[in-house]
């Protein structure tokens, strides 16, 4: 059985990339895992998972960057995330948000699955369409979901993961907090260095 790796771009991996000497490629097959650049976001993360997901894999691991809402996380830290919401999939009523499940038409929450130990602090996740960048949204959603993580894949991941009853993980390192955008506050080096070394010494001890 083998590893499906998942991320959203290729320069999320880069290190990884060099450190197992993989040639470039979106769908790269190794003895040992298969790495998966799927495009940013959930329609691009879901149509890639559809077409490579199967049961020739017992666990899928997505990798990669996001926004942290807790000031209190440092950039460059490296968390499981164990839990992630669809934050945007339903139905706005006023000022009121009706959840899809809510509203009687499936589920919006997610989690991992794995007896792996992982070792890395846990941290609820949601994932979004649009980057948050106002202080009206994230007020908004951190009183509704009290997130730590945002992403734009890691509840699509976690979807597919449990379409096929196969085991999944999600880790990602902070770039950003979750403000007004502004991309000099961003350290997006940090966040991919400390992942990526992550990754690395992870992958290789499961083999
Ligand atoms: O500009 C670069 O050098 C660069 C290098 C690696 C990755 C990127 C990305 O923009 C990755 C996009 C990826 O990041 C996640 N992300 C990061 N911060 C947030 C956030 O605040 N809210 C939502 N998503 C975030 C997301 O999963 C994207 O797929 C750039």
């Amino acid at each position: 059985m083998k590893t499906l790796v998942v991320a959203a771009t290729k320069a999320e991996l880069a290190f990884f990339y060099q450190h197992f000497n993989l040639p470039e490629g979106d769908f790269v097959e190794s003895k040992n895992f298969d790495l998966l650049i799927t495009g940013v976001g959930m329609v691009a993360t879901a149509f890639a998972l559809g077409k490579h997901l199967s049961h020739k894999y017992d666990l899928v691991i997505n990798f990669g960057i996001a926004g942290c809402f807790d000031r209190n996380v440092a950039l460059g830290a490296v968390l499981n995330v164990i839990e992630d919401t669809f934050a945007e999939l339903g139905a706005e009523n006023g000022e009121e948000f009706i959840s899809i499940t809510d509203l009687g038409f499936g589920e919006n929450y997610f989690t991992a699955r794995t007896q792996r130990k992982v070792g890395l602090p846990l941290a609820k996740g949601i994932t979004m369409n649009c980057v948050t960048g106002s202080e009206k949204s994230i007020k908004s959603l951190v009183e509704r979901l009290n997130p730590t993580t945002e992403s734009m894949e890691g509840a699509a991941v976690f979807y597919a993961a449990k379409q096929l009853n196969i085991d999944c993980l999600q880790i990602r390192s902070i770039s950003n907090y979750v403000e007004p955008r502004n991309k000099d506050n961003w350290k997006i080096g940090l966040a991919v260095k400390n992942l990526n070394d992550w990754a690395i010494a992870f992958i290789g001890e499961m083999n």
